[in-house]
């Protein structure tokens, strides 16, 4: 079967938004590669692994890739794709470079061109992310191995801002800990508290593929016992507080639900807040103080940031 392979270079920024664009337009997958991260990624070969240093990342914007069947129908899908991208800046969201090209490809080709740019990537002390087709073995006694297919849908799990979640959770996650995890697209970040020992994670997202692609990687990683992965806007399928939750949502979307979210954390507990642009850092801690929370730590990697808030006992 012939597919067009659609390939957009834009901002941070835009990504979430382009993802639903392309989604609602058919896409059966979209994969998100940071433009200079898989170059970088292939020079800094380590052995078998291949490092991520984060303040090796100069931001050049990203490329989303996205492939639709290719039909009699597709000269106007990709019209009004590139019309609703357009569109975007009416809303202030920065569109970078906003190059969009197509090309026809082999169901083949794209399938297995993924094993040529994904190897397996140490992203912090103890997490390694392994494509599905790699045969890896751990190198360290203590390190902790999630499998993930970068052909199914949302990324390679190495965006700064799941590298840098995954980082936090590593400090906080043990296995006296719940965990929620909201807006758990691939279901990496569940993953990931699991296999850090976690007694149970409740993962959720709005977007039914992402559900699937979650339920798919949990079963993946051998951790369906510890994880119920459901379909849910923010908050609404939390029954019980944790003494853990994590968001990577864009700024905005977190700004919304500052406050429930401290009611779901346990006194003592901790929120670890992703997905937030620079320029927006401030906003959020404010928004996170101004709800109760103490701020614990901030990270950046590129121009994203992370902040780990912690509610007082
Ligand atoms: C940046 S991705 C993060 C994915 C994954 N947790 C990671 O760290 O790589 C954000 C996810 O939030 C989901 N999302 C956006 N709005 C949401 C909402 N209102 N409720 C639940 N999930 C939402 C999106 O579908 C997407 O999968």
């Amino acid at each position: 079967m012939k597919w067009s392979e659609f390939s957009i270079h834009t901002s941070n920024e835009a990504v979430d938004a382009i993802s639903n664009i392309l989604h609602e337009a058919g896409a059966s997958g979209v994969v998100i590669e940071d433009s200079l991260e898989l170059e970088k990624v292939r020079e800094q070969e380590f052995g078998e692994i291949y490092a991520l240093d984060p303040v090796d990342f100069p931001t050049k914007g990203v490329i989303i890739k996205a492939y639709l069947p290719l039909n009699s129908f597709l000269g106007e899908t990709v019209e009004e794709i590139k019309l609703a991208i357009n569109n975007l800046a009416s809303f202030d969201i920065d569109l970078g470079e906003n190059k969009v090209s197509t090309c026809e490809v082999d169901e083949q080709d794209w399938s297995t061109s993924w094993k040529e740019y994904y190897h397996p990537v140490k992203i912090s002390n103890r997490f390694t992310i392994v494509p599905t087709w790699e045969d890896y073995q751990p190198v360290e006694s203590d390190e902790l191995i999630i499998e993930l297919d970068p052909g199914m849908a949302f990324g390679t799990g190495t965006h700064p801002t799941t590298v840098m979640s995954l980082q936090a959770l590593e400090k906080h996650v043990n296995d006296a800990v719940n965990v929620i995890d909201v807006g758990t697209g691939s279901g990496v970040l569940a993953i990931g508290a699991a296999l850090l020992g976690a007694k149970h994670v409740h993962a959720l997202d709005l977007d039914e593929v992402a559900v699937r692609s979650a339920i798919e990687n949990v079963e993946l990683n051998h951790v369906s016992n510890q994880i119920d992965v459901v379909q849910g806007d923010l908050l609404d399928t939390v029954k019980e507080p944790a003494e853990v939750v994590v968001a990577n949502i864009l700024a905005e979307i977190i700004l919304t639900f500052v406050e429930d979210a401290y009611t779901i954390v346990k006194p003592g507990g901790i929120y670890i807040t992703s997905g937030i642009i620079e320029g927006r850092k401030e906003d959020v801690k404010q928004a996170l103080i101004e709800a109760g929370f103490e701020i614990d730590e901030v990270m950046m990697m590129e121009d994203w940031v992370t902040i780990v808030s912690r509610k007082p006992v």
